[in-house]
């Protein structure tokens, strides 16, 4: 059996009942290692929990060694441990096909993700729109596909959620080149970063999905005890100090209710410009209204 364990956000002990049964009868526990950390929890700490060694599996072990991992786990029981929720943000399924068309059994025991706990910041889950992923730029890569995506979102009204790059097991071009297999120290990006890659993207586009006077919310360590929030427009929490990792943003879409408003409000330095900027980008964002076809518009 192949196990897809979720481990939650932050504490070792968030995994679930069933998840530690499942992990204690596993011959072999992988732990994913480059989507998402463990915040309260290191290697050591949850090896001696489970009492199990864990296999750090990479990008490039799950991807392209998945042959490994699913080796005899059709007569044997192996793990594959997911901070969050397996199928939260990046999800696990090509592991899972690839498992079924080796007629492999597999179990997915789920958990808390970012993807639903981000709700602790006072925003409706049923009100977002597309989740979309903020890289780190680089002098010669600054993708901007996910731009159209906060205006898709915008244009209906909804929130998006934006989740922060991680480079957990990166090679600098040199050592790629070299094919030396020296890794740089990890990195996650700020909520700084992200919002001046915003506002830089936006500035390109020019078409307004949204402006540097939009709300947007910042959460950070989510489900940990530092756990916080901070409410302000994308060009305040461009100079914000988020702190440790990790962090994800959410822009407000146009239909911000009272009292997500209200929840909101609690996280903001200055209230009433907050309140006020909230009201600004609503009716900025207003779609002309609708207006019904008249006779003459008609082709017949
Ligand atoms: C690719 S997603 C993986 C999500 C994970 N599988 C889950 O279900 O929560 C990782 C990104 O989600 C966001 N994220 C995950 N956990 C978070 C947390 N506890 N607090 C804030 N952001 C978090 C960060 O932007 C991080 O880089």
């Amino acid at each position: 059996m192949l196990y897809l364990i979720g481990l939650g956000l932050s504490y070792k002990s968030d995994i679930t009942v069933r998840g530690l049964e499942a992990i204690k009868k596993c011959s072999r526990v992988y732990l994913e290692h480059y989507t998402s950390i463990l915040m309260a929890a290191s290697q050591e700490e949850l090896e001696s929990y489970y009492g199990k060694e864990i296999i750090l599996a990479d990008r490039e072990l799950v991807e392209t060694g998945s042959k490994q991992i699913l080796n005899n786990a059709d007569k044997e029981d192996v793990a594959f441990l997911v901070v969050g929720d397996p199928f939260g943000a990046t999800t696990h399924t090509d592991l899972v096909l690839r498992a079924k068309r080796e007629a492999i059994p597999v179990e997915i025991i789920h958990n808390a993700s970012v993807m639903n706990a981000v709700g602790a910041c006072g925003l409706q889950l049923y009100n977002f729109g597309q989740t979309v992923s903020m890289v780190f730029f680089t002098d010669n890569w600054r993708p901007d596909s996910w731009y159209d995506k906060i205006w898709e979102n915008r244009k209906i009204g909804l929130h998006t959620l934006v989740l922060l790059d991680i480079k957990v097991k990166e090679q600098s071009i040199e050592n790629m080149a070299r094919g030396r297999l020296i890794y740089e120290p990890p990195r996650y990006m700020s909520i700084a970063q992200c919002c001046e890659q915003l506002l830089e993207i936006e500035e390109k586009r020019g078409t307004k999905a949204y402006t540097p006077d939009t709300p947007a919310v910042a959460i950070s360590r989510l489900g940990s005890s530092s756990q916080s929030f901070k409410s302000g427009t994308i060009s305040e929490l461009a100079n914000y100090d988020s702190g440790e990792p990790l962090h994800s943003l959410v822009i407000l879409g146009r239909q911000c209710h009272e009292l997500e408003l209200e929840y909101l409000l609690e996280f903001a330095d200055d209230k009433e410009k907050f309140g006020k900027d909230v009201a600004n980008d609503q009716e900025y964002f207003k779609p002309a209204a609708w207006v019904p076809p008249t006779e003459d518009d008609s082709d017949e």
